[in-house]
Formats: C-alpha cells, sequence, structure tokens
C-alpha cells in the first residue's frame, strides 16, 4: 500500500524537508508519496489574499474560507470519501497520541490543512466533516504560529509505523508508548563505551543476564514514569 500524503500551506516549502532522512526513503521505496500545495493557488485577486478580519471583531485575522473549499475541490474532490484523512492540527484539538499515529498509520490517504493567523473559518472544518474523516489534533499544550510544524511531527510519528518502513520493526516494540509500553517511558539507553568521563554503564546491562536486564529496565521504566508522567500510571 502506498499511503498519499498532501499538505495545504501558505508556506509549502515547510514540507522540502520530507525528501531527505528516513521520510525521503519512503517516498524513494514508494511506500508514501507527498504532494506539498500553496493554498494561494486557489485565490483569484491580485494580492493572492487568504485572510481577512474576524466576523464579530478580535484581534488578528482569519483564513477565509473561499480558497480552503477551492483547494479541497482541486485537490481531493467534490464527491464525499470517508476513506480520506484531513487533519486539522490545532492548539484546539484533542492531544495527538501513537495509538492514532498507529491508525492513521493503516490508512492510504492524508491531507494535513495547515492553518495560519488566528486561525482557518470554521465552515471549512464543517464542511470537511461532512465529506472526509476529519481529526483536528493537538500537539500539546504550547502555541505554534502555524500548522505545518505540527503536520511534519504527526508525519514522522505516523509513516515510521507503516509496515516496511522501519528496517528493523521490533524496535518499534519497546519504544514508549508502543502498544504494550504506552503506560511507561522507556528506560534509560547506554551503549559503549563502558565508562565514559567516569561514568560507567549500569553492570547489569553487561551481565549478560537478560533475566536481571529485563528487571531492571522495567523497574527503571516505573520509576521515570512515576516521576515525569504521573498522569500515566492512573
Ligand atoms: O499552535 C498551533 C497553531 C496552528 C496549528 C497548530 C497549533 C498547535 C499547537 C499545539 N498543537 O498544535
Amino acid at each position: 500500500m502506498t499511503m498519499r500524503l498532501d499538505y495545504l500551506s501558505i508556506f509549502p516549502g515547510y514540507f522540502d524537508v520530507l525528501d531527505i532522512s528516513l521520510l525521503g526513503k519512503a517516498v524513494d521505496n514508494g511506500l508514501v508519496e507527498v504532494h506539498a500545495h500553496d493554498l494561494r493557488d486557489w485565490t483569484h485577486d491580485r494580492h493572492r489574499t487568504v485572510d481577512d478580519t474576524p466576523c464579530g471583531g478580535g484581534a488578528g485575522m482569519v483564513m477565509k474560507p473561499d480558497p480552503w473549499g477551492e483547494a479541497f475541490d482541486g485537490i481531493i474532490g467534490i464527491e464525499p470519501d470517508p476513506s480520506v484523512h484531513v487533519i486539522f492540527p490545532t492548539p484546539s484539538g484533542i492531544p495527538f497520541t501513537q495509538s492514532a499515529a498507529q491508525e492513521l498509520s493503516t490508512v492510504e490517504r492524508v491531507v494535513f490543512c495547515c492553518g495560519r493567523y488566528e486561525g482557518i473559518d470554521h465552515r471549512v472544518i464543517d464542511y470537511a466533516r461532512t465529506m472526509w474523516t476529519v481529526h483536528e489534533l493537538s500537539l500539546g499544550d504550547y502555541v505554534l504560529n502555524g500548522g505545518e510544524v505540527a503536520a511534519l511531527a504527526i508525519t514522522e510519528a505516523v509513516v515510521r509505523l507503516i509496515p516496511g518502513f522501519m528496517g528493523n520493526p521490533e524496535s518499534l516494540a519497546e519504544e514508549s508508548f508502543s502498544p504494550g509500553q504506552e503506560r511507561l517511558l522507556e528506560y534509560p539507553l547506554f551503549t559503549r563505551p563502558v565508562s565514559w568521563r567516569g561514568m560507567d554503564v549500569p553492570e547489569v546491562l553487561m551481565s549478560g543476564h537478560h533475566g536481571r536486564i529485563a528487571e531492571w529496565r522495567r523497574e527503571e521504566s516505573l520509576l521515570l514514569t512515576r516521576d515525569r508522567r504521573p498522569d500515566l500510571t492512573d
């Protein structure tokens, strides 16, 4: 299966980065195909206007619905298709989680709508919900200038889970938040040299005793999770 990824943004250059590293390899291997689009290509005025003042007053500008609607028509089509997943990164979205990444890694088409300014006219999201499967997703409780960086983060979290993407799929099994680990943070990792600047790798990890190593790692994960993410231990 090839996953098609579309990105709608007034800064499509953000997505040039998807040509490099592992994601670039996924494109070369035909696992994903990436299409970045400039929202301004669906404007018709000399200034290629995509924003206007908010109805009801307030600071900042809101993204006009017209360019989004025409871009949807051109990029996705005018017929409803729930198999298309449309993602609006937004600070008011539901928290993006590893399980959401896992679910999205099985779909064939994802369209990212990257808002700027104060946000997108809400009718755009309402319209999209009548046509496709919509996800309004937040990366966390902080504010970005736009959805592009969030779209890149979501992309990486999703694409790395596509079967065939990771050379060694076993490495996915023990990560923080991976299925079966989702309530524990990953234990501390070490590699050679065994001694470095007066600090040694924990002896148990050099013992070759797999049972003790597994026990040490679980205990470390529990301690770390209790300390940093007590919310996960509820
Ligand atoms: O702060 C944002 C602005 C635009 C689009 C997304 C975000 C955001 C912040 C946290 N997660 O998403």
